[in-house]
């Protein structure tokens, strides 16, 4: 299985983003009745369910797990989203592509390997997304992912994906360009669309063998959420009925982006650096029997 490289598009291919394009006609998209308003500002009680709320709330390592399941290594699965959320937002997105389609605007898709689906920050979400990140992902990634940058993730990019037999179909195998990637499910009904995961890589090991043990196939529930690290190689099967909605946020830490460029070794989250460390001490170790052996036989003599 090849695997790509998952990345937010640069803005100089087809699609030009939303936010450089003239100002005038992104006011118009503004300027919509304040009932269409609901998914911009942040109403915690709202569009969180109970049991998420009250674990942000403590912010402690039991509270978090009290309301998870990790059915691998690294991969932790919790109810988010209220249902009325998910319909609130799916039906956000179809507005804006509505709108889209009407005034011909040029959109650019979410990242290089989707045709539809939306970038959040270019529709009015920025700020929405800024609060997701810092108050209910950064405490969650800091307790989680601590190795990869979870306590100082301080950008992100947000998007939906839409899938589907009239949409983009399925996703290949490959890492986000994220330090920390959330995804929940928005809805609708649909059939497929399994999230597969093969274990966390760095850069050299991208492409080396999935373990047993690291392989993970994950059905989207709406309204549950994913947390994994960007790393975590995944990708998504074919949607065959229906239509599937997904939120992505990918959460990007600066300081861990920079202290990577002086470290060799990744084996607090890479599993294959990991398993060269375990070769490494098992080495070692059979060395040094061996050298004991050696001097006890000639002391022997
Ligand atoms: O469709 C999915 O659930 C996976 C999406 C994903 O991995 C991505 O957009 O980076
Ligand atoms: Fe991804």
């Amino acid at each position: 299985m090849s695997l790509d490289e998952h990345k937010k598009p640069s803005g100089n291919g087809n699609g030009v983003a939303l936010s450089t394009q003239c100002n005038s006609s992104f006011s118009v998209w503004c300027s919509r009745p304040a009932s269409t308003w609901g998914v911009y500002t942040m109403n915690a009680v709202n569009f969180f369910v109970p049991s998420f709320l009250k674990a942000i709330n403590e912010k402690t390592d039991e509270s978090f797990r009290s309301i998870l399941v990790e059915p691998t290594p690294g991969v932790y699965v919790f109810e988010m989203f209220q249902p009325s959320f998910c319909e609130m937002l799916m039906s956000e997105v179809e507005n804006f592509e509505r709108w889209v389609h009407d005034t011909k605007f040029r959109i650019m898709r979410p990242n290089t390997m989707n045709k539809y689906g939306a970038v959040l920050d270019d529709f009015g979400l920025e700020t929405i997304l800024d609060k997701l990140m810092d108050e209910y992902i950064r405490p969650m990634s800091k307790v989680f992912f601590p190795e990869v940058g979870g306590l100082t993730l301080d950008s992100h990019h947000g998007f939906v994906v839409e899938y589907g037999v009239d949409r983009d179909v399925e996703l290949g195998f490959h890492v986000d360009d994220s330090e920390v990637t959330l995804n929940v499910c928005l809805g609708k009904q649909f059939y497929g669309g399994e999230l597969f995961f093969r274990g966390v890589r760095c850069d050299k090991h991208v492409n080396t063998e999935t373990q047993p043990e690291e392989i993970l196939d994950y059905v989207h529930v709406p309204g549950r959420a994913v947390l994994h690290r960007g790393r975590h190689r995944h990708g998504a099967r074919a949607t065959t009925s229906g239509h599937r909605c997904n939120l992505i946020l990918w959460c990007r830490s600066s300081v861990f982006r920079e202290l990577k460029k002086y470290q060799k070794d990744f084996s607090s989250w890479c599993g294959e650096c990991r398993r060269e460390k375990r070769e490494r001490q098992r080495l070692s170790i059979t060395a040094t029997k061996l050298e004991l052996l050696k001097r006890d036989g000639i002391s022997a003599s």
